[in-house]
């Protein structure tokens, strides 16, 4: 279990007892600092909801993961934050997603911007079939900066992010295609911290990947998580508990329980959280 999140202070138990009847409970509590609030928020396809009533808060520079079963709607609040929906026809959202204060549902809101302040890595790595050197210089070239110098300087320090730099640093011409899955992936992080997101979403990042290559990407999540903020989801639960700082647990759409991880996965406030961690079902 991540070190933080053991002296952590929970900031937000978030209950959604609306099956039961009974009003939302969210208990907020101090110590960190928001960046992205949820309120209330539903989200539909078509006619099918896949997010009801969510409210949460995501800790600014820390680690929160988003773990339940298949189909929960972990991936599509994922893609919340960054307006990914938006590209999915028939969407519908409703209620309130705050980050630093603004709607990032505003129509008004610039999203080719909010996608620079919040970037996302897939759970297949995906680079460009470009030189490795190019691949991370990509977002700034997209800006228009094209001196040699700035870019040298960004691809070393994106690559050392990454903790991909020893491993590349004398073959930057190269395909990135012809690195292997977990380096692509490392590669697709350098991409992202090149253009100094505040927030990185990560989607399963590392269930492509082998054991070394995971293990790779859990250590730079801890690494990284002191400059982003940075919010995963995974199937697996060893790696929630190991990557993350909190943890909200999902089910068919609602937000069942959010909380430091520790707490979360030693002593869950609701009934299913616990069925789910202790593999009753999922
Ligand atoms: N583009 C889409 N169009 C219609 N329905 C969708 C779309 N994407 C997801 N859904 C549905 O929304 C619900 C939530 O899916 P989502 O992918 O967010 O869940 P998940 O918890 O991330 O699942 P998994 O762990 O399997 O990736 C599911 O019922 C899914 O079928």
């Amino acid at each position: 279990m991540n070190s933080q999140a053991t002296n952590a202070t929970p900031i937000r138990v978030s209950l959604n007892q609306s099956r039961g009847g009974e009003e939302r409970e969210a208990l907020l509590m101090a110590n960190e600092t928001p960046k992205i609030q949820v309120n209330d928020l539903n989200l539909y396809y078509g006619k099918d909801q896949a997010l009801k009533n969510i409210t949460l808060t995501i800790p600014e520079k820390k680690v929160t993961a988003f773990i339940g079963p298949s189909g929960c709607g972990k991936s599509t609040l994922l893609r919340c934050f960054n307006r990914m929906n938006d590209l999915v026809d028939n969407v519908t959202i409703t209620g309130e997603m705050l980050m630093d204060g603004f709607e990032i549902n505003d129509p008004k809101i610039n999203v080719a911007e909010l996608r620079r302040q919040v970037g996302m890595v897939f759970q297949k790595p995906n680079p460009f079939p470009k030189t490795i050197y190019e691949n991370v210089a990509y977002g700034l070239r997209l800006q228009g900066i094209n001196d040699r110098q700035t870019l040298d300087k960004v691809v070393e320090k994106s690559l050392k992010g990454a903790a991909l730099w020893d491993e590349v640093k004398d073959r930057l011409n190269e395909s990135a295609m012809g690195m292997s899955g977990g380096q692509q992936q490392r590669l697709v992080i350098a991409r992202a911290i090149a253009i100094e997101p505040e927030v990185i979403l990560l989607d399963e990042p590392a269930s492509a990947l082998d054991p070394i290559s995971t293990l790779k990407i859990e250590e730079l999540i801890n690494e990284l998580k002191d400059q982003y903020t940075i919010v995963i989801v995974t199937h697996n639960m060893q790696q929630a508990a190991r990557v993350s700082d909190y943890t909200a647990f999902m089910y068919m759409g609602e937000m069942i329980e959010f909380g430091a991880t520790d707490q979360l996965f030693t002593n869950p406030t609701v009934k299913q959280t616990e069925d789910y961690i202790t593999g009753r079902y999922g």
